[in-house]
């Protein structure tokens, strides 16, 4: 559905926010992870139409989208991570407003989409006076107005409590059945349950791009807990890798991202996807060195 060719975004001389991603998507819900500054809104940006590469292509549906952004426009749903309310309006009038800037007539799709995100019994309180969380389901709301088969969320679950942020994420993977949702976010545990595949960005590069399933097969037999002595902690640490250290009675319970065992007692754990993720990235960086 969506091909991304060798892109890459230049600011200036020296940065390249985004640096020959080439990925290739179908439907499901794609969690697109990195760190602060990664690339991921640029590449995100660049889907929606909003930024241009620097080189490079992107198709949807084999159109080409640079050259011509109506190909996919409409077939579009956008939630950037800086959106805003209008002061002045209600949830409803906030929907019949961008319903008539993208041509959408049907006023009961309104109220559906409103249903959806749960936000049919405040459509007529001002949106200024919602939470994060309700501000970020309208702006999805917002984003389902054309009905799109392409759904973009930047950093969707960003300073909500954690109530919103789950429900947040079971809206977003309900939408992910039959669309194509990505969904950029730098929590991992925020995509672990509804992704059905995982791009990684560092420094503009797309490093992995798998299924979450594949990514913890590999991290199997590479993280592990154990309980050692507070005394022996230090010389331990600088050994392995400590994905998560935890002080009880005198001793660390520890989580450990190491190829094999790494001291005496330790016990090989189930990783979770953070855990394998670090795990992937310290491999990586211990083969490179
Ligand atoms: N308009 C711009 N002009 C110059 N540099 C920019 C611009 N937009 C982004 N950058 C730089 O490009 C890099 C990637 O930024 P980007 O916002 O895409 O990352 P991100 O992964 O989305 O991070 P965050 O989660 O903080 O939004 C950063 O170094 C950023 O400072």
């Amino acid at each position: 559905m969506l091909e991304l060719r060798a892109v890459t975004k230049r600011y200036g001389k020296d940065l390249k926010a985004v640096d020959g991603v080439t990925l290739s998507l179908g439907r499901g819900v794609v969690g697109l992870i990195g760190h602060n500054g990664a690339g991921k809104s640029t590449l995100m940006a660049m889907i929606a139409t909003l930024a241009r590469p620097s080189s490079g292509q992107i198709l949807f549906e084999g159109a080409d989208i640079v050259r011509r952004p109506e190909a996919i426009r409409g077939r579009l749903g956008y939630l950037p991570q800086d959106f805003g309310v209008y002061p002045n309006l209600s949830a409803l009038e906030f929907m019949q407003y961008f319903a008539a800037l993208k041509g959408v007539r049907d006023g009961a799709r309104i109220r559906r989409l409103l249903e959806l995100v749960n936000l049919h019994e405040q459509a007529q309180r001002p949106a200024a006076s919602f939470s994060g969380g309700m501000r970020r389901r309208l702006g999805i709301a917002q984003a389902l107005l054309n009905d799109p088969d392409i759904l973009v969320v930047d950093e969707p679950t960003a300073g909500l409590d954690p109530e919103e942020r789950l429900r947040f994420r079971n809206l977003l993977g309900e939408l992910g059945l039959g669309k194509l949702v990505i969904l950029s976010t730098h929590i991992v545990s925020d995509v672990e349950s509804i992704a059905t595949e995982l791009a990684v960005m560092r420094s503009g590069r797309l490093v992995a791009h798998e299924t979450p399933d594949a990514i913890l097969a590999r991290a199997r037999g590479q993280v592990w807990s154990a309980s050692v002595a507070e005394a022996d902690y230090g010389a331990l640490r600088e050994r392995v890798r400590v994905l998560q250290a935890q002080r009880q009675d005198g001793r660390m319970l520890l989580r450990i991202a190491h190829p094999e065992l790494p001291c005496l007692g330790a016990r090989a754990a189930e990783p979770s996807l953070e855990e394998a993720l670090m795990a992937q990235r310290y491999a990586l960086q211990a083969e490179a060195a």
